[in-house]
């Protein structure tokens, strides 16, 4: 099961953002919203007009105690409330606008990203994934765009609204009146700082708060997986141990983060407060002095509410707009993975012949430490050769380099004479079927994943194929029978029929050059034997590779290769292998010692 590295929910990062290149991330990620500039445009144009018709209001208030209530001229009160009530109504339907837009737009973007991402993954080398988790990638795919989301569809409206109305509330009261806006702004360093004091430590445990969370979700999901294994060695206990521990910091940490995060709210509506009491008490001894109206006490009241608000929020967008930047930047390593790519002059083999050579191969994954070691062999047409050497040999590496998941340090590997670099990958694919020990089937029907690689095969010929493998007859006692939906790889069905259905699949295929990595484990006899007599049927009249563990494999083989450290020490038939009493003989005696003395006697 892969490993998820979970980030955490869009809100709060569980690193703090490591950009390696900010700027050169944001001029790339503004690409995706250039097709998008008219609609941008708009939003913008809506956020100014909301942002600024809201600093407008407190000034109009102001107005109405001044011009209205304190000379009780009320004739006036029906226009100005007119006024306040159109300008409020403008407002909403604003922000519901720009709001819509932005939430459709950040979709769109983000489903962009999403598929290029998918489509750039089916051209990324199999190697990029030795080197990065499968967790990691479908975290990038999921979560950093999810980030991205959050960010297009609100911290970008809402850091520009911020911005337009702190400078415009600061502008209005230093045009309304400049000792009212001095008193206002005395609170500025305590909101500041109370922010960046809270902030800071909430952000610490939500940090935390997160890495327990993963934490906690990795034991969950290495339990799961893994409960056969717990329970045959009866680690119910320590498992549990573990857990508890894990959630037990969890439960401290997370009423800590609570705890401090729910402290900010309290604390800066204090700060307000005391900003109003200010405003109020000075703007009371102003008025008495006769130096400021009452009205522009009420206006100043609104005005320090509109001032603190973005001077909290902002620092928390600009957070969130760095991690989406971090995210982006994650996405974008995917992106510029350099992908498999066919030579311009690589040609396609439409009648294989199905012979395969490989001459003087070395190979290594990491470029340091070899694992094939000039390997050189010859198959002809429609050979059947068996693969064999202890564990870590270098056999599925073979097979590797054959398929050209990776290409060879040195030397040649051809098929039909054709160096297979000079062949098209998708050509080469083709020509080769691999039926795996590990099977990986899809959610789909019984009858789709037998033609997986064949789509356009009809339902006779997909029976046909399932009856040649015997398979046909468990299929038709499943539940829909070909229509049967499979679960996570075929769960619900025996390791045994998973093989089966890996092997009718190959079968429709129909493949020149056939690889068969053999089940070691134990499958019924039964199974076993219907699984054998389907791939000799499958390897009739086709060259094949059998990486094999089974003596009746071996010993009916054409060419036996035996391979030991990433050498080949021995190639030839059976009995003149063991009649050689090398390597091959050792590994037969050790490893089947019984059962060719069985078979012999
Ligand atoms: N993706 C990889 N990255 C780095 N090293 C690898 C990778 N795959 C295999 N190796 C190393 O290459 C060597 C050969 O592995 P390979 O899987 O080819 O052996 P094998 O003969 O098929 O073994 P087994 O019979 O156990 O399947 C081993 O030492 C292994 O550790």
């Amino acid at each position: 099961m892969p490993e998820i590295v979970r980030r955490p929910p869009h809100e709060i990062p569980v690193n703090k953002p490591d950009l390696k290149n900010p700027r050169g991330t944001l001029k790339r990620f503004l690409n995706y919203l250039k097709p998008h500039t008219i609609l941008l445009i708009v939003v913008f144009l809506f956020v100014v007009l909301s942002s600024l018709m809201n600093v407008v209001t407190p000034y109009l208030i102001g107005k109405i105690i001044d011009e209205v209530f304190i000379p009780m001229a009320f004739e006036k009160l029906f226009r100005y409330l007119l006024i306040l009530g159109s300008f409020y109504a403008i407002i909403s339907l604003s922000f519901w606008i720009q709001g819509k837009i932005m939430l459709k737009l950040s979709q769109e973007i983000v489903f962009d990203l999403r598929k290029e991402l998918f489509e750039k993954l089916q051209r990324i080398p199999i190697g990029f994934f030795d080197k990065t988790s499968h967790g990691d990638v479908i975290s990038r795919i999921v979560n950093d765009t999810d980030n991205i989301n959050n960010v297009l569809a609100n911290s970008i409206t809402q850091t520009f609204s911020g911005i337009i109305t702190l400078a415009g509330a600061a502008f209005m009261m230093l045009k309304v009146n400049i000792l009212l806006s001095l008193v206002t702004f005395s609170v500025i360093p305590l909101t500041l700082l109370a922010t960046r004091i809270i902030s800071q430590r909430t952000r610490r445990y939500f940090y935390e708060n997160q890495r327990v969370l993963g934490e906690l979700n990795g034991i969950i999901e290495e339990d799961i997986s893994g409960l056969s294994v717990i329970k045959i060695f009866t680690r119910e206990e320590k498992e549990l141990e573990k857990f508890n521990k894990s959630n037990e910091n969890l439960r401290e940490i997370g009423v800590k983060a609570q705890i401090f995060s729910g402290i900010l709210g309290p604390i800066m509506n204090m700060i307000n407060n005391l900003g109003f009491a200010m405003v109020s008490g000075f703007g009371g001894w102003f008025a008495l002095k006769g130096i400021v109206t009452v009205g522009t006490i009420a206006t100043f009241i609104g005005y320090s509410r509109q001032f603190t608000r973005p001077l909290n929020e902002l620092s928390n967008q600009f957070n969130m707009i760095q991690m989406a930047l971090a995210s982006a930047e994650r996405i974008f390593e995917i992106m510029d993975v350099e992908e498999e790519n066919d030579d311009e002059k690589s040609v396609i083999i439409s009648e294989a012949k199905g012979e395969i050579e490989f001459r003087n191969v070395w190979f290594s994954y990491d470029k340091e430490v070899p694992i094939l070691k000039n390997v050189s062999f010859h198959i002809k047409p429609g050979q059947k050769v068996a693969l064999v050497g202890p564990t870590g040999s270098g056999k599925t590496t073979i097979v590797n380099l054959l398929m050209r998941f990776y290409d060879v340090d040195a030397g040649q590997i051809l098929i039909d004479g054709v160096d297979i670099r000079k062949i098209k990958r998708v050509s080469l694919r083709s020509i080769i079927g691999i039926v795996l020990q590990d099977t990986i089937l899809f959610s789909k029907t019984v009858k789709e994943n037998i033609g997986y690689g064949n789509p356009d095969s009809t339902d006779n010929e997909i029976e046909k194929a399932a009856k040649l493998t015997h398979a046909d007859h468990f299929i038709k006692h499943l539940p829909h029978g070909y229509n049967t939906i499979l679960t996570d790889n075929g769960e619900d069905l025996s390791q045994g029929q998973r093989q089966l259905l890996s092997i009718t699949r190959v079968f429709l295929a129909n493949p020149k050059i056939l690889i068969l990595d053999e089940a070691t484990s134990n499958i019924d006899t039964k199974t076993e034997k219907s699984i054998q007599t389907a791939m000799w049927k499958l390897m009739e009249g086709r060259t094949s590779i059998i990486i094999a563990h089974r003596l009746n494999t071996v010993k009916n083989a054409d060419l036996i290769i035996v391979m030991k450290g990433g050498e080949i020490v021995e190639i030839g038939k059976h009995e003149e292998l063991l009649q050689s009493k090398g390597f091959y003989h050792e590994l037969f005696t050790n490893q089947y010692g019984i059962l060719l003395e069985e078979n012999e006697s």
